[in-house]
């Protein structure tokens, strides 16, 4: 080896000081807190739903929440009891927003789908659906989208964590404190 190769490689030697982080989150974590945070952006007052779509490499392709369709201000149209004629649901916005193809994918809802989402989401591909909340499952729509999405073969699983909150800190540690 020469004296060059030899200091290159001193150079790439660690000190074994440093390990790998334990406490990062896991991708389903990642994935609801992405759902979950995008329902913040929804502007109606007494529900707010999020949406992720992840393909099998654990890409995002779509982010959606549910908020009135593109050109209907949300300053003008209803937020009350009239708002179901107009809002556009997360899970349609993930699928009709996204950036690449979602058949195959999975989709992480902080919402079970209801039953028009859950035919979109079927004749979109979507083969896995991960949803946080399931209270409305005593409503007959939910009751049709569970039925159809049985029926399409379209795998349930209800999302469980053993961390209840992931906190967001936008004070970036290192960028005033250490070096
Ligand atoms: N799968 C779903 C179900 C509902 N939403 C949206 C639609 C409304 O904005 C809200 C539900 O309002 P509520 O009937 O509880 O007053 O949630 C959705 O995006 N996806
Ligand atoms: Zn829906």
């Amino acid at each position: 080896m020469s004296l060059t190769e030899a200091t290159a490689n001193m150079s790439l030697q660690d000190d074994n000081t440093q390990t790998k982080r334990v406490d990062y989150i896991s991708w389903q974590d990642y994935f609801m807190a992405v759902a979950v945070l995008a329902a913040k952006r929804s502007k109606d007052p007494k529900r707010q739903v999020g949406a992720c779509i992840v393909n099998d490499e654990k890409r995002i392709v779509g982010i959606g929440y549910n908020g009135m369709p593109n050109g209907c201000s949300d300053d003008e149209f209803p937020w009350g009891s009239k708002k179901h004629h107009f809002v556009c649901h997360a899970e349609m916005n993930a699928i009709v927003n996204s950036n690449s193809v979602v058949k195959n994918c999975t989709i992480y809802v902080s919402l079970f789908p209801c039953n028009e989402c859950a035919k979109i989401v079927i004749q979109s591909g979507i083969k896995k659906v991960i949803y946080l909340s399931d209270k409305k499952a005593y409503k007959d729509e939910y009751k049709a989208s569970r039925k159809m999405l049985n029926a399409a073969k379209v795998e349930l699983e209800q999302y469980k964590t053993n961390q209840n909150k992931i906190e967001i800190d936008f004070t970036i540690e290192g960028d005033m404190m250490s070096p």
